[in-house]
């Protein structure tokens, strides 16, 4: 019996900024976000959406484009950053967006049997999730489960990862008809504690913060959306992880140089070219050339052999990222389904290919695994139309971003928008302060 991913959609938010636009108000050349680090637009939510309309849009068009009977689903996993509430899970949220729009077809709760929560360790959760529920399928052939990755990726006005902010959703159907991919089970895993980026409780003290009312307490502990981070330690971290994993990958298996077998290498990706910039230090390990200097680093940058390489197994993955931007848990699986829409596109074979993925999560912790291409592919990838999607998004200038991210506009860009939105949180009823109540506009 073989296990892996039956079907899969994706959602992204309905808005973008042209990174030259970013980079220009910034003051930053756009030749580095483009050509260095392979950025073109930054996906952005609009007023109306945030990790729980991504995942509800997702978890829908995965059960209407592969009519799925959502009384089979019997479990919801959702890895997420941004989860909306330290207690009630941005699932329930989802689940319940979709529950309201499938009430006509199936009846009140169609989830009601259904298992749901949220898994959460940076950008791996999704992957924690999908490991997970492949393990539940394989104990229980005759189920299926739904793992979602939703994420709004928010970094602070003006800082390095600024350019790096996207967000979206995408949805797989985890069974037992692995349709599109099946997996092996072999996980290499490797973690180490860090503080390379994290989303800790900011404390603020009341003789800190100006005109606070009397009211108000000496101290207090909020989450926010935007990171501690600093950047090229958690590049550090990125490289060292997934060296890690990968050599307990080879460790558990016994595969002699295992990414020469991947058709594609399937990478987190923070932005577009993060994958191939880091790899070269498993490449020279793995084919015995130096790199312990700056200069030897460049070297196998630059080599023949590893643009080579790149343009062969990477690229068509790192395409979807350069117009969406981070999508923190979503990102490893968007650049999987950025690879498999290109040779769809291309009219490639792919049956039987082997693919490598390398996970990262900050804090940290990277997984490397596989899985092989199957026959009835190109059924499952007819359904999306990833890059033509992507040109329906709507551009917005520079002051409109600003505003957005400062959460000062009040109405929605496009206040017409179809699908899943936000409606309003409860702000007065002290038993529901900070309850989220949503929509769907057909
Ligand atoms: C990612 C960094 C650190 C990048 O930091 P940075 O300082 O913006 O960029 P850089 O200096 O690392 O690289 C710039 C590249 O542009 C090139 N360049 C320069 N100028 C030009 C030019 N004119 N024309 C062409 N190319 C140019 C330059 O040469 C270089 O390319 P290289 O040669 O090294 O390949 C920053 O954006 C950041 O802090 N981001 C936020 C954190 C992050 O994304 N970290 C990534 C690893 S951690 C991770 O992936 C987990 C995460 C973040 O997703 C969170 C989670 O797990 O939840």
């Amino acid at each position: 019996m073989t296990f892996g991913i039956e079907a899969a959609s994706y959602h992204v938010p309905s808005l973008y900024l042209e990174i030259k636009d970013l980079a220009e108000k910034r003051g930053i050349e756009p030749a580095k976000l483009e050509k260095g680090l392979g950025l073109h637009k930054m996906g952005f939510p609009d007023v109306h959406e945030d990790a729980a309309t991504f995942a509800a849009e997702a978890l829908l068009k995965l059960i209407k484009d592969y009519h799925i009977n959502p009384k089979d689903i019997a479990r919801i996993y959702l890895g997420t950053e941004s989860a909306l509430d330290a207690a009630k899970p941005t699932a329930s949220y989802a689940m319940q967006m979709v529950e309201k729009v499938l009430e006509e077809e199936f009846g009140e709760r169609c989830f009601k049997n259904c298992d749901v929560v949220d898994l959460t360790f940076a950008c791996i959760g999704a992957v924690d999730a999908f490991h997970n529920s492949l393990d539940f399928v394989r104990v229980n052939p005759d189920k299926k489960a739904v793992v979602i990755a939703s994420d709004y990726a928010k970094y602070e006005l003006a800082s390095s990862g600024e350019y790096t902010q996207g967000g979206g959703a995408v949805a797989v159907l985890v069974s037992s008809k692995p349709d599109l991919i099946e997996f092996e089970n072999n996980w290499g895993v490797a973690t180490e504690s860090v503080f390379d980026f994290f989303k800790p409780r900011r404390h603020f003290k009341k003789e800190n913060l100006n005109n606070a009312p009397e009211s108000f307490p000496e101290k207090i502990e909020i989450f926010t959306d935007e990171p501690v981070f600093d950047g090229q330690y958690s590049n550090q971290c990125y490289q060292d992880r997934i060296r890690e994993a990968y050599n307990h990958y080879k460790e558990i298996t016994g595969k002699n140089k295992p990414y020469e077998h991947w058709k594609y290498l399937i990478f987190h990706l923070p932005y577009a070219f993060h994958g191939k910039r880091v790899f070269t230090e498993i490449y020279s390990l793995e084919n015995g050339l130096s790199y312990e200097t700056p200069e030897e680093q460049k070297a196998v940058a630059k080599s023949e052999a590893y643009i080579q390489f790149i343009n062969d197994k990477i690229e068509k993955s790192q395409r979807a990222s350069s117009e969406i931007g981070n999508m923190y848990t979503a990102s490893i699986f968007m650049a999987l389904l950025s690879a498999l829409q290109t040779s769809f596109n291309e009219n490639e074979e792919l049956t039987g290919k082997e693919i490598g993925f390398l996970g990262y999560g900050s804090g940290s912790k990277s997984k490397v695994f596989a899985g092989k291409v199957s026959a009835n592919w190109k059924n499952v990838v007819s359904k999306w139309d990833v890059f033509e999607e992507l040109k329906s998004r709507t551009a917005i200038n520079f002051e409109t971003y600003e505003k957005l991210h400062r959460k000062q506009l009040e109405n929605s860009v496009n206040e017409n928008y179809k699908g899943f939105g936000l409606k309003y949180v409860e702000l007065e009823n002290p038993v529901l302060k900070g309850a989220r109540y949503y929509h769907y506009q057909k």
